[in-house]
């Protein structure tokens, strides 16, 4: 059952978002996991009456003290559609505007029973194109959900001017070089589409789109390249290491390997210390070139450009 997280600061319009999700005609039956850190149960009340399952957690937030009701959320859920009781085919999960989403993704690959039922579709960021420099300055949060972001919507692009939307464009490109950015009003975009992101199968094509090194306070992003083979043998104790010493501070990492062990590429990404790799298409016309993306905190870019180096 593939699971979309929905991210995104205080206001943003993440409900909004989630709104069109259940009303518009996608051909899912969708679950819904909202979290809401100190209101009780108000959202539910402004998300539209569909009848769809909505479960509301409304002790904590969700990113530090209730993964455990996450969990026991999603077996409920489980347990009800194998009873009959309840009849979906996908969920969603809308976080609180301070989530750090790195947990919740976690949850999915912790627990084995629901590692076999659920699979991540993909984590949509929903951003506030007219307050998001200054959520930038309020801590680390805004920075954290775009680093997981598969897609990103640059919303509420009515309240700016058409030079201030490419220039966060650029911004958002800088902080996250693999997300897709959709500028949106009211979060208008295909939903279709956001609910077949499936960002952990193998993929064809890993894009990684033009950008700038940031260093945006604490959190850096940066891109490995090499062009070397790569010895998958070394690149995977290395990364053992890295995941084991700074998974921590590993928002998301991607890439795409040219390894000497396969003709195909290898394709793999990873979310603190849980990362999947697999073997992609072989390689054709394209320059055969290993590109890794990795967006964290505290990180040494000169660290991680030499040790890649020494796994060719
Ligand atoms: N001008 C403008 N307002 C918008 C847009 N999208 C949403 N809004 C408004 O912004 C406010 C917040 O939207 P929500 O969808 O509730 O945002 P949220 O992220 O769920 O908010 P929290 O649950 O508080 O984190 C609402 O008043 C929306 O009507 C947009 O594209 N332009």
């Amino acid at each position: 059952m593939p699971v979309t997280i929905l991210t995104g600061f205080l206001g943003s319009g993440k409900t909004t978002l989630l709104n069109r999700i259940l009303s518009e005609q996608h051909g899912q039956k969708l679950a819904v996991i909202v979290n809401e850190i100190g209101k009780i149960g108000i959202d539910h009340k402004l998300i539209v009456n569909v009848d769809e399952e909505i479960m509301e957690m409304t002790n904590g937030c969700l990113c530090c003290t209730v993964r455990e009701d996450l969990l026991i959320s999603l077996k409920q859920l489980l347990q009800a559609k194998r009873n009959n009781e309840a009849q979906f085919d996908g969920m969603v999960i809308e976080t609180t505007g301070l989530a750090n989403p790195g947990p919740i993704i976690q949850t999915f690959f912790l627990d084995p029973v629901i590692q076999d039922a659920y699979e991540i579709n993909g984590i949509i960021t929903v951003v506030d194109a007219f307050h998001i420099e200054k959520h930038f300055t309020k801590g680390l949060e805004a920075k954290e959900q775009l680093a997981f972001a598969d897609k990103i919507l640059l919303n509420k692009t009515d309240l700016i001017v058409q030079e201030k939307q490419n220039e966060l464009q650029a911004l958002l490109q800088s902080i996250n070089p693999t997300a897709e950015i959709i500028p949106t009003v009211t979060c208008e975009t295909n939903i279709k589409d956001l609910l077949r992101i499936q960002t952990f199968r193998t993929r064809d094509t890993l894009e990684i789109r033009p950008h700038y090194s940031e260093h945006l306070n604490d959190v850096t992003t940066f891109v490995l390249r090499e062009t070397k083979l790569i010895d998958l043998h070394k690149f995977n104790e290395w990364m053992t290491a890295v995941v084991g010493e700074l998974g921590e501070y590993l928002y998301r990492y991607k890439g795409i390997l040219y390894v000497k062990q396969t003709d195909r590429r290898i394709v793999f990404q990873g979310v603190h210390t849980l990362f999947a790799a697999s073997y992609d298409r072989e390689w054709g016309e394209e320059k055969r070139v290993s590109e890794i993306v990795i967006i964290g905190k505290h990180l040494n870019r000169e660290w991680f450009e030499e040790h890649f180096r020494n796994c060719t």
